[in-house]
């Protein structure tokens, strides 16, 4: 693979076979379609997996019934300045992390919670966002969060409280990121979710690029 252009960073997770899903999902399966060395004219695969698999966003439908599903999600909101913040650990993601950041924010925030940028299993014990920390990110002008867990709520929780601030303040979710030796700051933020319709989520590549490179 050629190295990105200097300044790019990839911060999407590698998907290779078996990639660990969340639990109760089946895992990423890629099976071998057409063959060349089967006398087919060329190779194939058939891919089988989550709509939240590794790097992958929300959609709101995933989360309420009358909410919009990922192909009434304008495209735009996955793109453009973000702030790269490293958190402290903890169980949650604490409104206290935005204390010494700039009033207003940028409209994306992404979160360094510590993942590594390969999962061997899956992540059961992961940091989760507080609602309230939503809730202030939104009154500060973020109109997007993005985090390398693999889910904004705990992995046990049925009240999906952070999703539901997300839902109440508008906010979009992107999950399961790569942010691993990325240094905190501005960045641009290009995610792509596959253009999937009528779907709760889709996975994404995404990439940083250096900041103010795109409005
Ligand atoms: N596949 C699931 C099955 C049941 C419950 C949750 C999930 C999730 O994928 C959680 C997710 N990543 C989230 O958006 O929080
Ligand atoms: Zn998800
Ligand atoms: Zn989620």
């Amino acid at each position: 693979m050629p190295d990105l252009p200097a300044g790019f960073l990839d911060i999407s997770r590698a998907l290779p076979h078996n990639h660990p899903n969340w639990p109760g999902d089946p895992p990423l399966t890629i099976t071998p379609g057409a063959r060349m060395a089967q006398g087919d004219s060329v190779n194939t695969g058939v891919i089988n997996t989550s709509t939240h698999t590794a790097t992958h966003v929300d959609a709101p439908w995933h989360y309420a019934d009358d909410a919009p599903t990922l192909d009434q999600v304008p495209l735009e909101r996955y793109l453009g300045a973000c702030l790269v913040v490293h958190v402290p650990p903890g169980e949650f993601v604490r409104a206290e992390v935005l204390s010494g950041l700039p009033d207003p924010l940028p409209p994306r925030l992404l979160l360094y919670t510590g993942q590594p940028a390969r999962w061997a299993t899956f992540p059961e014990d992961f940091m989760a966002v507080d609602p309230a920390f939503v809730h202030e990110a939104a009154r500060r002008g973020v109109r997007l969060i993005g985090t390398d867990s693999p889910s904004v709520d705990p992995l046990t929780s049925k009240t999906l409280d952070a999703h539901h601030a997300f839902l109440d303040t508008g906010l979009l979710i992107v999950e399961g990121l790569n942010l691993s030796g990325v240094e905190p700051g501005e960045y641009t933020l290009i995610c792509l979710p596959l253009p999937l319709s009528g779907v709760d989520g889709a996975p994404a590549r995404a990439v940083l690029l250096p900041a103010g490179l795109m409005p």
